[in-house]
């Protein structure tokens, strides 16, 4: 049975304050901290021992594949960052209250940016500083992949050509894999796993700091799905 286990980062500073995040680099939160080392602890208790780990460019989550390996004593794990793990890039409301956004523009516009499939977030402008894409990590971007900002399909159509391109390779060579990523980055990656469809995604929720174990067939199809 192959073994893949996702971990979304723990707590945020700004999960802490409601803000949309997306690929600001935002550190993790005292809570986070805590969060993710009790994952490590979950891991080590389970007796999984990771081949690779691949995790996002952002802080929050580099970090929480760190202490994750840290707390099961596997720290040597080799790592793959790629910005393809990224959180969805939420455009224009990056940095913006959730809640007194909901005030301003309505609760379901807001669930409408936040859960749907295929509505995209306002675009933000590659030159505002908010953007990120100007960051040198993003050198070698594609900016065509994302278009000032992103909705699950299109986190999805970036994602997957890392799955193909390292993630299942690991998995078909009988490899143990860590994903240590966020929230939609990883709904975007159980859409694909799961087959779920672009209406039931709506209603997937990935809690922070809690390690989910895929068992997966040979050919990848799931035999068995669990939380820690
Ligand atoms: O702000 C974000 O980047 C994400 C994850 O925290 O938010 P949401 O819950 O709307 O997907």
């Amino acid at each position: 049975m192959l073994k893949l286990v996702f971990v979304r980062h723990g707590q945020s500073e700004w999960n802490a304050l409601n803000q949309f995040t997306g690929w600001v680099d935002v550190n993790l939160s005292e809570t986070g901290m805590k969060e993710a080392q009790e994952a490590g602890r979950k891991v080590k208790e389970a007796g999984i021992e990771f081949d690779v780990a691949f995790t996002s460019v952002l802080k929050r989550a580099i970090k929480t594949c760190n202490f994750v390996l840290e707390e099961s004593d596997q720290l040597w794990v080799p790592q793959i960052k790629s910005w393809r793990l990224n959180e969805r890039h939420y455009g224009a409301l990056q940095g913006l209250n959730k809640q007194e956004t909901a005030e301003k523009y309505g609760a379901d516009q807001v669930q409408l940016w936040r859960r749907s499939y295929d509505t995209l977030p306002p675009l933000l402008d590659e030159t505002d500083p908010a953007s990120a894409l100007n960051d040198r990590r993003y050198a070698n971007l594609d900016r065509r992949a994302v278009p000032g900002g992103e909705n699950l399909k299109v986190t999805l159509e970036r994602a997957l050509p890392f799955w193909e391109d390292q993630i299942a390779p690991a998995l078909l060579d009988s490899k143990t894999v860590l994903v240590a990523a966020h929230g939609n980055s990883l709904r975007a990656l159980a859409k694909h796993i799961e087959n779920i469809s672009d209406d039931d995604i709506m209603g997937l929720e990935i809690p922070t700091g809690q390690p989910l174990v895929y068992e997966l067939n040979d050919d990848l199809s799931l035999s068995k799905k669990y939380y820690l």
